[in-house]
């Protein structure tokens, strides 16, 4: 999964754009851990805002995070960006950190195809080619505040493009079958889906962070 591949980005664009993945495992990776370990318990003025315009996305980190991580929730409908996904989400967080004027979580999400050249759409790939194996990927961008560098935590989930079955509530969910599964992520239970997704996956690394990192929030109380 090295290189150019193929990405659906978003409904509201052409749906096919060239990108590079991140390094990382199927289970993805992020850059920060070592570099946190050991460091000192750093204050945070107020509790991190996961800002977000999509209500599924929403639904589905509140689900996984439980209250493993105190965040609160803001719909912001931050500007549809082009260019490499990793860069994506680390704009999105830069953007958010500073509407916000302090600590924030966001993410970016993709699905991926392993042999595409620009096609006008989804349909035409099912039609027109052999391989229909693809990957979602999500990369979270955590900014600790306006003008912090954003890490970035990576989940992808291999899988391959099938006629629509379950749902079609939630994005690309009825053509995206993750692999070892004979149901679409819409036909699946919610919580099979997000303890397999890349959402799912992306999270671990992010609740893994937060507990190496051990922040302390001084005013969690405040929206
Ligand atoms: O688990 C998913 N299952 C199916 N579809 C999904 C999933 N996650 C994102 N999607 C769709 C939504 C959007 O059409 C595109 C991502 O675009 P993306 O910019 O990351 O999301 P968005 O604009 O809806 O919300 P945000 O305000 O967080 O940018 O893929
Ligand atoms: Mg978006």
């Amino acid at each position: 999964m090295e290189g150019v591949l193929f990405c659906w980005a978003n409904q509201s664009l052409p749906p096919v754009r060239r990108i590079t993945v991140p390094p990382g495992g199927s289970s993805g990776q992020h850059r920060s851990a070592a570099s946190m370990s050991g460091a000192a318990a750093r204050a945070l003025p107020k509790a991190v805002t996961f800002v977000t315009g999509n209500a599924k996305k929403l639904e589905e980190v509140r689900a996984i995070l439980g209250s493993s991580i105190p965040f609160q929730s803001l719909k912001l409908d931050l500007p549809e960006l082009q260019g490499e996904p990793e860069d994506i989400s680390k704009e999105k967080a830069r953007m958010a950190a500073s509407q916000v004027n302090g600590p924030v979580l966001v993410e970016d999400t993709c699905l991926c195809f392993n042999a595409l050249k620009g096609l006008p759409g989804l349909n035409n790939l099912l039609l027109a080619y052999e391989d229909k194996s693809a990957f979602a990927m999500c990369i979270f961008s955590l900014a600790l505040g306006p003008g912090e560098e954003p890490m970035t935590f990576v989940g992808k989930t291999a899988g391959k493009i099938v006629p629509a079955r379950g749902p079609a509530d939630f994005g690309w969910d009825p053509v995206f079958q993750p692999d070892g599964f004979d149901q679409t992520y819409a036909e699946m239970p919610k919580s099979v889906k997000n303890q397999i997704s890349h959402r799912g996956k992306a999270l671990a690394l992010v609740k893994e962070h937060f507990a190496a990192a051990n922040y302390k929030v001084q005013n969690d109380g405040s929206a």
